[in-house]
C-alpha cells in the first residue's frame, strides 16, 4: 500500500537528500514537499522526477514559521490524504550566526576539542528576533510550527489501528543549559538554535508519553555537520571548499562530519525502515561517518528529564491556546471591516 510522508524543509541539503534517498530505496511512496519558497519547491519535485520518472511527487506551501500558513497548509493536508505514515519535521533557521573565533582557538587547544567540533559547545551565538506573530522566530520555526502542524494533523496521525511516525531533525547543538523552562522562546538568551533543538529533543518525548497509545510515534535524528545552505551562512562557502581537507582529516576522529547532505540523511532514511516499537524514545538517532566514509546511524541517550518535557508540553498547549484565541479575533476584526466597507459603498 502506498505511504505518504511529508518532508518540511525539502528543497535544499538534508530534506532533499531524504526524498531522493526515499525515492531510490522504496517503491509505494507519496511524497509531498512542504516548502515556504513554491519556485524552490518546484525545482526540487523537477529534480526528484528528472530522476525518478513516474514517481508521486506533490507540493505544498508551507511557511512552517507562520501561525496562518501552518493552518492552511494542514487543512489542504487533510483534504488530500486520509493518512499520513511519516511527517518529517525537518525545516529549520540558524539567523545571524556568529563564531567566536576565541573559544575556537582555545577549543583547539583543549582536551575538549573533540567535543568542540561534534557539538560547537561555547562557540556560536545567534541573533534572533520577533515574527509577525510575535513569537522568537527561531522557536515559531524549529519548534512551535511544527508542534501546531502535528496538533492540526491529529486527525491524520493518530488513527485507530494505524501507526504514524513523526522525525525531528534536531541537532548535537542542542543543549540542556541553552534551555529555560520559564523562558522556552529563549528571548532572553544567544542560543535560541540550541535552545530550540533541546526543546524540540524534550517535546519528542513528551509525545511518545502522550500519543503512543493512540499509534503515533515520535523520534529524533542529529545530521551531523553537513555542509548546505544552513552551514555556508555561518562561514562562506568558498571557506569551506578550502578547509575540506582538513574535515576530512577531523572525521577520521569524530564520525560526526558526514559533510555531504546524501550522508546527513542516513538516520532519517534508516528510521524509515525500522518498526515503531523497536525505537527508545529516550534516544537521539545520530547519522554517522567513519573515516573510510562508510554510513551508518547510531543511538545516543538523550540528556532529558521527564518532568521538563512534561512541562515544556504543557505551556507548548497553552501557547497554542492564545495564538489560536489571537487568530480568531484578528479574524473577526477583519470580517467586521470588510461588512463595515461594504456598508459604506
Ligand atoms: N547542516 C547541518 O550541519 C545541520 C543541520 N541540522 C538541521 O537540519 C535541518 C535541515 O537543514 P539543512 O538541510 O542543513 O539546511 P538548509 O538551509 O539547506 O535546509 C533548511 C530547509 O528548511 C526550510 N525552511 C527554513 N525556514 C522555513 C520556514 N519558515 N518554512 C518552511 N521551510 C523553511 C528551508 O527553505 P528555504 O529554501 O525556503 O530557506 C530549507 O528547505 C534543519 O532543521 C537544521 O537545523 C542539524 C544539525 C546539523
Ligand atoms: C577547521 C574547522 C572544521 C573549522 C570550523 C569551525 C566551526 C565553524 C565548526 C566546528 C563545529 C561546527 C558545528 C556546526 C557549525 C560549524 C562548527 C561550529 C553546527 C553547529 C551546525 C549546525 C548544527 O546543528 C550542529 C553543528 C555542530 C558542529
Amino acid at each position: 500500500m502506498e505511504r505518504v510522508v511529508i518532508v518540511t524543509g525539502a528543497n535544499s541539503g538534508i530534506g532533499l537528500a531524504l526524498c531522493e534517498r526515499l525515492l531510490t530505496e522504496n517503491s509505494q511512496i507519496r511524497l509531498c514537499l512542504a516548502c515556504r519558497n513554491m519556485q524552490r519547491a518546484e525545482a526540487a519535485r523537477s529534480a526528484l522526477l528528472t530522476s525518478h520518472t513516474g514517481a508521486c511527487v506533490d507540493l505544498l506551501h508551507l511557511d512552517v514559521g507562520s501561525v496562518r500558513s501552518v493552518l492552511t497548509a494542514a487543512k489542504e493536508v487533510k483534504t488530500r490524504y486520509r493518512k499520513i505514515d511519516f511527517l518529517y519535521l525537518n525545516a529549520g533557521i540558524m539567523p545571524n550566526p556568529q563564531v567566536d573565533i576565541r573559544a575556537f582557538i582555545k577549543g583547539l587547544f583543549s582536551r575538549n576539542v573533540i567535543n568542540m567540533f561534534a557539538t560547537a559547545e561555547g562557540l556560536l551565538t545567534q541573533q534572533d528576533h520577533l515574527n509577525s506573530d510575535g513569537l522568537q522566530e527561531v522557536f515559531a520555526t524549529n519548534l512551535f510550527g511544527h508542534f501546531l502542524m502535528i496538533r492540526e494533523l491529529e486527525p491524520l496521525l493518530c488513527q485507530a489501528g494505524h501507526t504514524s511516525r513523526v522525525v525531528w531533525t534536531s541537532s548535537s547543538n542542542a543543549r540542556r543549559s541553552a534551555f529555560d523552562i520559564e523562558d522556552m522562546q529563549h528571548r532572553n538568551g544567544t542560543e535560541p538554535y540550541s535552545s530550540s533543538k533541546y526543546a524540540s529533543d524534550m517535546l519528542s518525548l513528551a509525545l511518545n508519553r502522550q500519543k503512543n497509545s493512540q499509534g503515533l510515534f515520535s523520534s529524533v535524528i542529529c545530521p551531523g555537520l553537513v555542509m548546505t545552505n544552513l552551514t555556508y551562512g555561518i562561514l562562506p562557502s568558498f571557506f569551506w571548499t578550502l578547509i575540506m581537507p582538513i574535515m576530512w582529516l577531523i572525521r577520521i576522529f569524530t564520525n560526526t562530519f558526514t559533510l555531504t547532505p546524501y550522508n546527513g540523511a542516513e538516520a532519517l532514511h534508516w528510521l524509515f525502515l525500522q518498526a515503531p516499537e523497536s525505537l527508545d524514545p529516550r534516544a537521539k538517532y545520530h547519522s554517522l561517518t567513519s573515516g573510510l566514509g562508510t554510513n551508518y546511524t547510531e543511538p545516543q541517550r538523550m540528556d532529558i528529564d521527564e518532568e521538563m518535557s512534561e512541562a515544556l508540553y504543557k505551556k507548548l498547549l497553552k501557547l497554542e491556546t492564545v495564538v489560536r484565541r489571537k487568530l480568531s479575533e484578528e479574524n473577526a476584526d477583519n470580517k467586521a471591516y470588510q461588512q463595515y466597507l461594504n456598508e459604506t459603498e
